[in-house]
């Protein structure tokens, strides 16, 4: 009986019948095109799968619901293959596009530090999906082979013989599949609009950390003791749990030394490298603050403790996403005047619930222009700020090995804010373009592939953008003077022949700044919709005071003192000293700084007055909280012999635990 259940059409959102159920469950799509959705209780906490987020409309804010589109998708012919230039001939190839517009320079940023692009790739993972590249280098990887030509899925990248780069080699093609839609999991029929179909939830909630499924979150996840998430620590690092067995993510660890490889509820953890290094911290977050609430709280149960520090997991993240981060980006001011951020510290609640919780397409797309400021190579640093040695990051993805030996995640941790991002600029590292997925596969130019994805979205010209953005029409190459930068202009029209052939992206790589901000004008417009989106859709929305379990206004005073260096300093290995504001490098008026300066936050608030009946054991548990505050440089150091009960508890709970012989007060160092 599935009474207390009910089944949407995931693109629709509509409920189904139960013939068209069935019929799902006969073509094996349900997967894809069914979300299922437990009776939603208003007054319930946000949910992993980001069902109910909208009571009127439940399954919208789950995994596999479509994107919201600023303007009508383009494509030509009955095949839905790109958009055709003015002339009726086809756009522009990829890859010439791209050398032209966007160079290989590899140029370190004056402003920002390599954290800015972790952190934004650590967001695209908790909105976005990586099957589309699992696609063409595991599930087709022949798509630059006979075979492939057979294939419609395959849409390789020619490179011309004139390529800067590949003249002097003999690649001439680039793997690529088209997006997985609706219509190639088989929701809509093909003869519709192509509409791209993604894993995550579209809110930030730490999907991909937490993932989105309880069942999951139970097995891989939980540890079900005290509100922590199940850990492992080796040579004194605290670990997710790892999988000791091979059929994870891990395929370029280099064996026979290096073995880790994270047992996380989504393997994505094990991916790129700024996901990999967020992954890990924000675990870890999870259970300093599960940690430090038991301390204040010795009557919560664990349930309770999780469900809390998960919040407040969420709402740091959020926090550091929009208070500093943004502004740092695209200007406090213009930030204030759109509404993204409030002046003020209190609650704000800007809830609507006819605001569909989506992302744009062209969010989505936008976040792909930040593979313009990925640096790739990574300096290593000590402690103290002494070079070690460096990797290319492209090297390292889906190789989480790497990190648990000779110290290279310390040495990672520590580049993040000592180490320029790329530049700001128009220029694309080498790696990024010609390497991209490292030994996976012969070559790969990440930027040529934003081009040609940009092309398979459907995404509109981009001077119907501009018109968006600027409420006036652009209808000639002169009409971008002022928009985009000057000698720009000149190979934008020698690559195109109309100006309505522009494709967004290649106009985003190409413009200048929006006023007070560092992004691109297009970019800026799409991120100030997307972010007010963001808090204006999601009920559960951290700043509300109207919401359930909201945070008390003492409580969100204490997430207000977010920032990347208290985290960097809470769990960030060997950091005893940062710069206040790590996104930005560290130098005058941002100097390096023990972690003692930098403001963390104080669990007073969370006090629950009903367990006070127990003071001899609180008042213990709270000189350790704030004894953590002040000790920071001694996250490897394991204390302590106040919890001889946990060691019980912890080592009967979890077989491969290499820490099962340590106590769970690890955290209450
Ligand atoms: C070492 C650094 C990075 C590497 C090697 C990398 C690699 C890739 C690759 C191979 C793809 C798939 C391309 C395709 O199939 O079309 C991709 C997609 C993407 N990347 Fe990166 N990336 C890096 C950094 C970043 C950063 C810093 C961001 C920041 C926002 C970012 C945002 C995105 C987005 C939004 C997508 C599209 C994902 C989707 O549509 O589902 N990447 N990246």
């Amino acid at each position: 009986d599935e009474s207390n259940s009910t089944f949407y059409d995931s693109y629709h959102g509509e409920p189904i019948s139960d013939k068209e159920y069935r019929e799902h469950v006969e073509k094996n799509t349900t997967f894809w095109c069914i979300n299922e959705v437990e009776k939603c209780d208003p007054h319930e906490r946000r949910r992993l799968d980001g069902s109910c987020n909208n009571l009127n409309y439940p399954n919208r804010g789950m995994p596999h619901t479509p994107t919201l589109k600023l303007l009508p998708p383009e494509f030509s012919g009955n095949g839905f293959e790109p958009r055709l230039a003015k002339s009726g001939a086809p756009l522009p190839p990829a890859r010439p596009l791209r050398t032209s517009l966007l160079p290989d320079a590899r140029i370190p940023d004056q402003v920002f530090t390599q954290m800015v692009a972790h952190y934004m790739v650590f967001i695209v993972s908790d909105v976005l999906s990586i099957h589309d590249t699992v696609n063409y280098v595991l599930w087709k990887p022949y798509c630059c082979s006979p075979q492939g030509e057979k294939d419609r899925d395959c849409i390789p990248v020619k490179i011309p013989n004139d390529d800067p780069v590949h003249r002097f080699s003999n690649i001439r093609c680039m793997k690529l599949t088209r997006p997985l839609t609706y219509q190639t999991e088989g929701c809509l029929k093909n003869d519709t609009k192509p509409e791209r179909i993604v894993t995550s939830t579209p809110l930030l909630d730490l999907s991909k950390l937490y993932g989105t499924d309880v069942q999951k979150l139970a097995n891989k996840g939980r540890l079900f003791k005290k509100g922590l998430l199940k850990y492992e620590k080796e040579d004194g690092r605290i670990w997710p749990p790892s999988t000791k067995t091979q059929d994870n993510l891990c395929l370029l660890n280099m064996k026979p030394r290096e073995t880790r490889c994270h047992d996380t509820p989504e393997p994505i953890t094990n991916s790129l490298i700024g996901i990999n290094l967020f992954s890990i911290w924000f675990w870890r977050v999870h259970n300093s603050i599960a940690t430090a609430l038991a301390a204040v709280n010795p009557c919560w149960d664990d349930e309770k403790l999780f469900q809390t520090a998960r919040e407040i997991n969420i709402a740091t993240m959020v926090q550091i996403l929009f208070y500093e981060l943004l502004p740092s980006l695209m200007g406090y001011d213009n930030l204030i005047r759109e509404g993204t951020i409030s002046p003020f510290p209190g609650f704000r609640d800007l809830y609507n619930d006819q605001v569909m919780p989506q992302i744009s397409a062209e969010y989505a797309q936008g976040l792909r222009w930040f593979h313009v400021i990925q640096e790739n190579n990574a300096k290593m640093y000590d402690a103290k700020g002494n070079y070690v040695k460096s990797v290319p990051l492209t090297n390292i993805t889906l190789r989480t090995g790497f990190l648990g030996i000779d110290n290279n995640l310390d040495y990672l941790t520590q580049g993040c804010f000592r180490q320029a991002s790329g530049g700001f600029n128009s220029f694309v590292d080498p790696d990024i373009a010609e390497i991209g997925l490292g030994p996976l596969t012969e070559s790969t130019d990440i930027t040529s592939f934003d081009l040609v994805k940009n092309r398979h979205f459907g995404l509109a010209p981009y001077t119907k953008y501009l018109e968006l953005c600027n409420g006036r029409p652009f209808n000639t190459f002169e009409d971008l003077v002022g928009i985009v930068k000057p000698e720009m202009l000149d190979i934008l029209k020698d690559k195109y022949k109309h100006v309505d052939d522009i494709d967004l992206i290649a106009g985003m790589w190409v413009e200048l700044p929006a006023k007070g901000s560092f992004l691109p004008k297009t970019l800026q417009c799409i991120f100030l919709d997307q972010h007010v989106r963001f808090l204006v859709s999601d009920r559960h929305w951290y700043e509300r005071q109207n919401r359930p379990n909201a945070f008390t206004y003492d409580q969100l005073l204490e997430i207000r003192k977010a920032t990347i260096s208290g985290l960097m300093c809470d769990v960030g290995d060997t950091v005893t000293e940062i710069q206040p504001r790590s996104f930005l490098r560290p130098g005058p008026g941002n100097e390096i700084t023990s972690c003692d300066n930098i403001p963390r936050y104080d669990f007073e608030p969370w006090r629950d007055p009903s367990c006070n009946g127990n003071n001899s054991s609180s008042d213990e548990n709270n000189s350790s909280s704030d004894d953590k505050k002040s000790s920071s440089d001694d996250k490897k150091s394991s204390s302590d012999d106040k919890n001889s009960s946990t060691d019980e508890e912890n080592s009967s709970s979890d077989e491969k635990n290499s820490s099962s012989n340590e106590n769970s007060s690890d955290w209450l160092e």
